[in-house]
């Protein structure tokens, strides 16, 4: 509390008690003239040491008239330091303090303002500065100097220079009086040594003002320049106090002008703005500065009441990733340094634990030693056992290519074997029709015969020696295989064993994550070398596929020649002679030339897919062999036999050779749905090797079944070679096979002929349209247009060819078959005789009574032939008697809802003439689902039939 005393107070004057000018102050410290500077330090600022390093603003300001002690408390001398020399030296011994925790950055500015100009104090030659606002509202002297230290020895240095530079100047009433205010900034920065990627900085200033006193220029007894100098403080102290009493209204002016003077702005923050305030106020106990001590303690009560909105400083600071390197550094500098300091405080007790911690060690690594070795161990068996797998698999792929590759030259082989089997076969025929045609005709009986007595014997050419003796190489070669096969097999799985062992032991040995990483990358390894493997295989097989393309795209190019030369030859026929060529004949002719690309082009592109599929399958199935078990194994190896057993029905069967008189043949209209199974499903006929006659396809299936079965039958046997009784025994194999063959090809020839013949007397009845159930399903297998769908088509027709067809003759005969064929032999060749008889008459009939029915050849019912689009109608239009002789019978549509495949004939041989009705129609009942036929026309004048 403070009381002011009024000096001209009379006691005695009782008029006058009231009129006293007294007053009592209270402030929150009040110092005597016996205060000492520590008292005086400790009680208004050393507090504010604490606050100013956790990040608040702080002020300490001296105000008072001239002469009553202000820069004696804010200075001091060298014997009672003042207040700044104070504050700094508890400012960085606090900082020292916390320095193991902290970071501090000190910096420090000294300015005065002197007749309202700014100078720096530690750079006086800088000049008078200029006080600007930041973006942030703050009061900021721009080209201040300011000097960063945390020595506080440095500190006072500078503190003393630049107190020589304040301008003093002595007056009436102070000899050193102060001619300007003087501002000590200090901003202390700090931040944890921690440093992380969001860092909290704190910052706080410090300003310790040295104000100048104001002054009365009847006391100072100032002239001139100190004159105009006191005039510039009092102006500025006057700004100071209108703020303070603005700041200090509670309800009153809320505009406080700062802006009167440099003092009030530079003091905006620390007067009502962020910051800890103190105010000292310095008054004189003379009697003489009583006014002047009532208007400092006025102020100072005023300033009392003011309130600030203090608050810390705090700056989130992200670093970029660009300083993360300097951070990175720093903590490790600071690693560093506290390992230093644990070594240093803990080298006389890590004597004793060093050597404990030395024995553990050795333990844990021996331990690791030994564990790593068994591990080693384990892997290298791992290793082993995958490698060895590996070798195994590709010598199974090699075997399989091998087998492949056998299989094609194999098929090879066996055309090769057919073609003369057929070829011997067709002279046999040839041979037997002669003697036929001898016994029929009596006038022939009497004249000299010209064909031999005996069948024409025909040796086998060096080819085909050749081909059957390659053929017995080859499945030597391929039981050999399939034994290695066994073999390898049989190593592989003993070899997964060993591994599964080991896979199982593997997870208990793992102790580390490391193991476990490097086994996971081991059977990841093998995993891709498993799928080399697999890859190398279809590689292989697409090889092979590409090599049957090739052998099935030249063997399609052959049937387009074929065919386009017979068509040339019809039509050069038709020329020569200048037959009358229907109209739709003629457009046949051209859409045949049209299309003749596009449909061989289907059948190879749909016979291609099929084989891709089949081998596919197979190879697929027989690559995953070594990943199974046994039953897959098994079950591969049965996929193999169906898939070459399939790959065989691809063969396809011989045509004649084109070009003999004898062979011109003209393709029938068979029912739309056999030439649709017959494009897509048969391959073309073709001729291989040399003149062949046309065989049926059973030939070949049943050649291949043979001889598929012959390693079957073997794979159990031994290792050794073929003996010479097995090879006699697979000779004679395949010489059965040709006889099967010609037994089966004369027994399809005689339901040919069967087919063509008219009922025997009585005459049939008509009989009831076929209906679907009684066709043959199409087969979804790769197969020939074998004489299989005339025998399910063959229903009972009358009596003679009812015991005729029902018979099961005409299917491919088993073994057991066999010895029953040469008996029968003549009584086919008699029945045959007897058909071709009647054959001839019935065509010979019809020519004269059903030619104004038979209308000319049409595009068919093949609807790949249709003109427009539309099947063909029948036509009203009969036609003339002298009717073309190439036109193809076909029966009423009306009276065969079911389609009825129609024979062609060549009437421009003698005795060949057009089908009659009613044999068509029964012959569109008898055999409806008919591949190709062609009718040919012999020298004799007989029709011969040939179908496939
Ligand atoms: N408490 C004190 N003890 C001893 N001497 C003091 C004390 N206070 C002030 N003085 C002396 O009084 C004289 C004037 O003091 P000072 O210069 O500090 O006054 P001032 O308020 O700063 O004046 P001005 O405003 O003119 O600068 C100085 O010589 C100083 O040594």
């Amino acid at each position: 509390m403070v009381v002011l005393m009024d000096p001209g107070e009379d006691p005695d004057d009782i008029l006058r008690a009231n009129r006293s000018r007294e007053k009592t102050y209270m402030f929150d410290v009040a110092f005597d003239c016996s205060a000492s500077q520590e008292e005086v330090y400790r009680s208004t600022t050393k507090g504010l040491i604490e606050g100013l390093i956790s990040g608040y603003n702080a002020t300490v300001f001296a105000y008072g008239p001239t002469g009553c002690g202000k820069t004696y408390t804010m200075l001091g001398t060298d014997t009672e330091p003042g207040i700044y020399v104070r504050t700094l030296n508890d400012l960085f011994h606090a900082i020292e303090e916390t320095s193991d925790d902290m970071q501090y950055s000190v910096s420090m500015s000294y300015l005065e303002i002197y007749n309202e100009m700014i100078r720096d104090l530690l750079n006086p030659a800088s000049g008078f500065l200029d006080l600007r606002e930041d973006s942030k509202g703050e009061i900021q002297v721009a080209g201040i100097t300011e000097v960063s230290t945390i020595n506080a020895r440095e500190i006072m240095d500078l503190l003393m220079k630049g107190n020589k530079q304040r301008t003093q100047e002595p007056t009436a009433a102070n000899q050193t009086s102060s001619r300007s205010h003087a501002v000590l900034q200090v901003a202390v920065r700090q931040q944890s040594r921690c440093r992380d990627i969001l860092q909290e900085v704190r910052f706080a200033r410090l300003f310790m003002i040295d104000l100048a006193g104001s002054e009365r220029a009847s006391q100072t007894q100032n002239r001139g320049q100190r004159l105009k100098e006191g005039a510039h403080i009092n102006r500025s102290l006057l700004a100071l106090g209108n703020c303070i009493n603005a700041l200090s209204e509670k309800n009153g002016n809320k505009y406080i002008n700062y802006r009167d003077s440099k003092l009030t702005r530079l003091l905006k923050d620390s007067l009502g703005g962020n910051s800890r305030t103190v105010m000292i106020a310095h008054i004189s106990p003379a009697s003489s500065a009583f006014e002047e001590s009532r208007n400092t303690l006025t102020y100072a009560d005023r300033a009392k009441s003011i309130r600030t909105r203090v608050k810390r400083n705090l700056l989130n600071v992200s670093y970029h990733i660009a300083q993360y390197t300097s951070i990175i550094s720093d903590l490790r500098s600071e690693i560093q340094r506290l390992k230093n300091k644990i070594s240093e405080q803990a080298s006389h007790t890590h004597g004793e634990r060093a050597d404990i911690r030395q024995v553990q060690a050795e333990v844990q690594a021996h331990s690791s030693l030994q564990s790593r070795a068994e591990m080693d161990q384990l892997r290298e068996q791992l290793i082993r056992a995958f490698r060895q797998q590996m070798d195994i698999r590709r010598s199974l792929m090699e075997l399989e290519n091998r087998h492949m590759d056998i299989q094609i030259d194999t098929s090879k082989h066996l055309l090769t074997i057919t073609d003369w089997e057929q070829e011997r076969s067709r002279r046999v025929r040839k041979w037997h029709a002669e003697r036929r045609k001898e016994s029929v005709s009596k006038e022939d009986s009497e004249k000299e015969c010209d064909s031999p007595e005996s069948p024409p014997d025909m040796s086998e050419t060096q080819e085909v020696t050749m081909a059957r003796e390659n053929l017995v190489a080859l499945m030597a070669e391929q039981k050999k295989i399939r034994k290695k096969k066994v073999v390898l097999e049989r190593r592989l799985r003993e070899l997964r064993g060993e591994a599964r062992r080991v896979e199982e032991l593997l997870p208990r040995r793992v102790s580390s994550e490391d193991q476990r990483e490097v086994l996971g990358l081991l059977c990841k390894v093998h995993e891709l070398e498993i799928e080399n493997t697999e890859m190398q295989s279809h590689a292989l097989l697409k090889d092979s596929v590409i090599r049957h393309k090739d052998f099935v795209v030249q063997r399609f190019e052959q049937h387009s020649r074929l065919c386009h030369e017979i068509i040339q030859q019809q039509r050069q026929f038709i020329n020569d002679h200048r037959l009358l060529v229907p109209q739709q004949l003629q457009q046949l002719y051209e859409v045949y030339s049209r299309e003749r690309d596009d449909r061989s082009l289907d059948r190879a592109v749909a016979l291609d897919k099929v084989t891709i599929r089949t081998l596919r399958e197979g190879s697929l199935a027989k690559m995953a062999t070594p990943l199974q078990d046994v039953e897959s194994d098994q079950e591969s190896v049965h996929t193999l036999r169906g898939r070459t057993t399939t790959r065989r029905h691809t063969l396809p069967p011989i045509l004649p050779e084109p070009g003999g008189d004898s062979n011109r043949v003209f393709k029938n209209s068979p029912h739309p749905r056999q030439i649709k199974h017959s494009l897509v499903m048969t391959p073309p006929p073709i001729h291989i090797n040399g003149p062949a006659s046309q065989e049926d396809s059973t030939l070949s299936h049943s050649v291949s079944s043979h001889l598929d079965t012959s390693p079957e039958s073997s794979e159990n046997g031994v290792d050794a070679p073929l003996s010479g009784q097995e090879r006699q025994q697979i000779l004679r194999g395949v010489k059965s096979i040709s006889v099967k063959a010609a037994c089966r090809r004369s027994r399809v020839l005689e339901a040919d002929a069967l087919l063509l013949a008219p009922p025997p007397s009585p005459p049939l009845s008509p009989l009831p349209p076929r209906g679907p159930a009684h066709r043959p399903a199409p087969s979804p297998q790769l197969r020939h247009a074998s004489s299989d769908d005339n025998l399910s088509s063959s229903t009972g027709d009358g009596p003679a060819l009812q015991g005729t067809w029902t018979r099961p003759r005409l299917r491919p005969p088993a073994p057991r078959d066999m010895p029953r064929e040469p008996d029968s032999q003549a009584r086919r060749r008699k029945r045959r005789s007897r058909s071709f008889e009647v054959t001839g008459q019935a065509l010979s009939q019809s020519k004269v009574t059903v030619a104004p029915r038979f209308r000319p050849l049409d595009s068919t019912s093949d609807t790949h032939l249709h003109i427009s689009g539309q099947p063909p109608a029948p036509l009203p239009r009969p036609l003339p008697r002298a009717a073309p002789p190439l036109t193809r019978a076909r029966p009423p549509h009306s009276t065969h809802p079911t389609g009825s495949p129609a024979v062609a004939s060549d009437s421009s041989s003698p005795g060949l003439s057009l089908g009659h009705l009613g044999l068509h129609k029964r012959r569109a009942h008898l055999r409806p689902p008919q591949p190709l036929l062609y009718v040919s026309t012999a020298h004799t004048g007989g029709p011969r039939t040939r179908k496939h």
